[in-house]
């Protein structure tokens, strides 16, 4: 088990047995495309008493029931869209209210990205129903209305989408064997136009874009320049990001 892995079933364990209603901590989500360096961005931040980790629940994707809901997704994507959406959705609230007495909590992704980028691209290869989306927004729209699901800061990981390619082809994870370069492509654009360009949703908190195309022996740097930020020891000028 790797090191953000151990802490947060750690955490978990801790949660379960808490009774303390605490106050949500300082919020920060990691998003970038596939192969962006999202988990080397939080081991990096794991050396941190004061950060609370939450990796990305892709075990549980990987076993929900002894169903392998992400290898279901890639092998049918129109047949388990809906299906692989909806749990993504309900283990992203799990992670976004999971309490904490740490000052500071890191997340892999979040239901904003799901929504966002991937169901958005189902919805636009026609690989979702309508009638699926506007199921899976009811309950989005429910969820962020009524759950705190609050984000204080975004870190954005920007690659440029043969970097990640190559990545991906090099970490040969089995579900992700027949993954296309044009989806890769595509999700880029998701990321950009969300992120970036900020012109098809909005964001829910102000967003840092660091340069992930760097190679991992260089990266520290590039995270270490914006620690300050997200350790929350430094407030955001937001009209800079
Ligand atoms: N909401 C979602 N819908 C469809 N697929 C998803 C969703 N979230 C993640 N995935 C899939 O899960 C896998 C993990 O992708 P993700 O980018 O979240 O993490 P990662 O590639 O492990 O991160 P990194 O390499 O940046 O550390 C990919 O195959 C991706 O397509």
């Amino acid at each position: 088990m790797n090191s953000v892995k151990k802490l947060v079933s750690k955490m978990a364990n801790a949660v379960g047995s808490s009774k303390v209603d605490l106050t949500r901590p300082f919020t920060v989500i990691v998003e970038g495309n596939i192969g962006s360096g999202k988990t080397t961005f939080l081991n990096h931040f794991n050396k941190y008493d004061n950060v609370a980790m939450f990796a990305e629940p892709i075990e549980m994707w990987r076993n929900c029931n002894g169903y392998n809901l992400l290898d279901l997704m890639y092998k049918d994507t129109a047949k388990w869209s809906f299906t692989f959406q909806s749990y993504v959705q309900l283990t992203m609230l799990r992670q976004h209210t999971y309490k904490t007495s740490h000052p500071v909590k890191l997340m892999e992704r979040s239901i904003y990205s799901a929504r966002y980028c991937f169901v958005e691209k189902m919805a636009r290869d026609g690989l979702m129903p309508t009638p699926s989306v506007a199921v899976i927004d009811k309950w989005f729209k429910y969820i962020t209305e009524n759950e705190d699901v609050g984000v204080d800061l975004i870190v954005y990981l920007r690659t440029f989408p043969e970097v990640v390619y190559e990545r991906i082809l090099k970490r040969n994870r089995s579900e992700e064997r027949t993954v296309p370069f044009e989806y890769i492509k595509a999700l880029h654009v998701m990321h950009e136009d969300w992120l970036y360009n900020k012109k098809t949703h909005s964001c829910p908190a102000p967003v840092i874009v660091l340069d992930a195309n760097l190679d991992k022996s260089v990266i520290e740097e590039e995270y270490e320049k914006y620690e300050p930020h997200i350790l929350n020891k430094l407030p955001l000028q937001a009209q800079l990001f």
